[in-house]
């Protein structure tokens, strides 16, 4: 009997690394069953405030991501992992890691495998990154794509660090998303490959041409030599260097995708469906018909953006930066504040408490818009509460919280555009979604069409069924 084709999907988060095994099920309408998955926390922020950046910068260690990545891989069966023939990875975009080619990595003994650890690597920049503000954005040279650039995006940073820290990127020759970096130590790949949907999360890279802005660029000092070369996503980037728990070497890895298309591509089962994916930030995308081409000029103002998917096709993207993570600095604070009254909580029964306190609340006038973080298209909006009568319990305000997170969404991308769009269905994704009950009746309340929720590890789903699909078999 010829042995089960079996894929790798990886999903490298902000806050927690991903991995499925996935198969083919041609009874299952879907045609895949996830055979086993598995997450870990990457507790990657940096210890450290940046000292090139100061408070407003964002940045995550490398060797954290890459340890709970291993501890993935090891909590999967062995057995499944020898017949994997496919790796596909998707990840936080925007963000930028610099490394130094053909030292980027070692691999070390781990115990039951070699395992990845990082070596002449930069701390990864996040999406999440304010160092750029909008008088710095504002003196860059404007970009040919339809995509306008916001503090976070790769370019801006990269611009950021030629003008405040030159030293800085000395060191350093080749650069890519987290998860590009990835793949290219996976496979030992002498430059860095990138996706058009990771590329275009950067800045400077017009979908149309799928070519970066070199000359725009070149002539701004920009080290262009840092910009990836661009294949298309899951194609395949190369082939594992050696053995990697259990995984033959000379298994293919699929150049990496960007975690929203990939957690899109895992549960939009019909053209007709909107997926809300709710991680560590929170989206709504819906598919835009084949054959549409964005405006060609960056508008910053517009809440919606067009991002690539495959096959020249777009999403269109209502992209909060106010999602999970809000819900996260709410439980941080009460921990914090626990602590300064002399008592101690752990931050899981903080989430566990306050969820089943707002499920109690069914309802509440409390409103909170949660903008802490502002947005792209209003990075100076700071988050209001609003509507306070006295029996202000914490039920209360954990209900306006997540009604909150939803609302702000809709306002980005409201139904009548959905609806506008053909969208007939709403897909729910994302862990911060499917591990709060609360969030999930305030999205089932909020859409005035049948919401459906998936699983919880959706990006590393859907980067393995790109592998298994085999969405484009052929080598870059
Ligand atoms: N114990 C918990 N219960 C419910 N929600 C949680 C819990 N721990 C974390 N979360 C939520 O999950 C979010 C992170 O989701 P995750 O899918 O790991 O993010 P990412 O894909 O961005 O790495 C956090 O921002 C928080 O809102
Ligand atoms: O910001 C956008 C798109 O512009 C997001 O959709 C994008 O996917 C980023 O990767 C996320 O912000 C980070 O993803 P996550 O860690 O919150 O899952």
């Amino acid at each position: 009997m010829a042995a089960r084709r079996i894929t790798l999907g990886i999903d490298l988060g902000t806050t927690s690394v991903k991995a499925a095994l996935l198969g083919a099920a041609p009874d299952d309408p879907s045609g895949f069953e996830v055979l086993a998955s598995c997450a870990r926390a990457a507790q990657a922020e940096a210890a450290a405030e940046s000292v090139v950046a100061g408070p407003q910068g964002r940045e995550q260690d490398v060797s954290r991501i890459l340890r709970a990545l291993n501890e993935c891989l090891a909590a999967l069966p062995r057995q499944l992992l020898r017949s994997v023939v496919g790796i596909g990875v998707s990840g936080q975009m925007h963000g930028v890691v610099f490394w130094k080619t053909g030292q980027g990595c070692e691999w070390t003994e781990g115990g039951i495998s070699p395992v990845l650890a990082p070596r002449a690597v930069s701390h990864l920049v996040t999406w999440q990154d304010g160092r750029c503000s909008s008088e710095f954005l504002a003196s860059l040279p404007q970009p040919k794509s339809h995509l306008s650039v916001a503090t976070g995006f790769g370019c801006a940073t990269i611009f950021w660090l030629l003008k405040n820290c030159p030293e800085f990127l000395k060191p350093y020759d080749a650069a890519g998303t987290i998860h590009d970096y990835v793949v290219a130590m996976l496979c030992g790949l002498p430059r860095p490959l990138m996706s058009d949907q990771n590329a275009a999360s950067w800045g400077y890279f017009n979908t149309q041409s799928q070519s970066w802005n070199v000359e725009i660029l070149r002539s701004s000092g920009f080290p262009v030599h840092l910009l990836p070369d661009v294949a298309e996503p899951g194609s395949v980037a190369g082939r594992t260097s050696r053995v990697w728990f259990e995984i033959p070497k000379g298994t293919q890895v699929g150049v990496a995708l960007g975690d929203l298309q990939a957690s899109v591509y895992s549960c939009m089962a019909q053209r007709t469906d909107a997926v809300l994916n709710i991680s560590t930030s929170v989206q709504l995308a819906a598919s835009m018909p084949s054959g549409f081409q964005p405006a060609q000029t960056p508008d910053p103002a517009a809440p919606v953006a067009y991002f690539p998917y495959f096959d020249g096709t777009y999403l269109g993207v209502a992209a909060s930066l106010n999602g999970g993570n809000v819900l996260a600095m709410f439980v941080h604070m009460l921990v914090q504040w626990t602590a300064d009254l002399g008592l101690e909580v752990e931050e899981s029964t903080v989430y566990s408490r306050i969820i089943q306190a707002a499920v109690q609340q069914t309802d509440t006038h409390l409103t909170i818009t949660p903008t802490v973080l502002g947005e792209r298209h209003l990075p100076d909006q700071l988050a209001s509460v609003t509507r306070i009568s006295p029996d202000l319990s914490l039920g209360h305000v954990a209900r306006a919280l997540c009604r909150g997170i939803v609302h702000n969404l809709l306002s980005m991308l409201p139904v009548r555009q959905l609806q506008e769009w053909g969208v007939q269905r709403v897909v729910g994704s994302g862990s911060a979604l499917s591990r709060n009950e609360v969030l999930k009746q305030e999205v089932q309340r909020a859409f005035p069409l049948p919401v459906s929720f998936g699983q919880d590890v959706d990006a590393a789903v859907g980067a393995a069924l790109v592998m298994l699909r085999g969405n484009s078999q052929k080598e870059s």
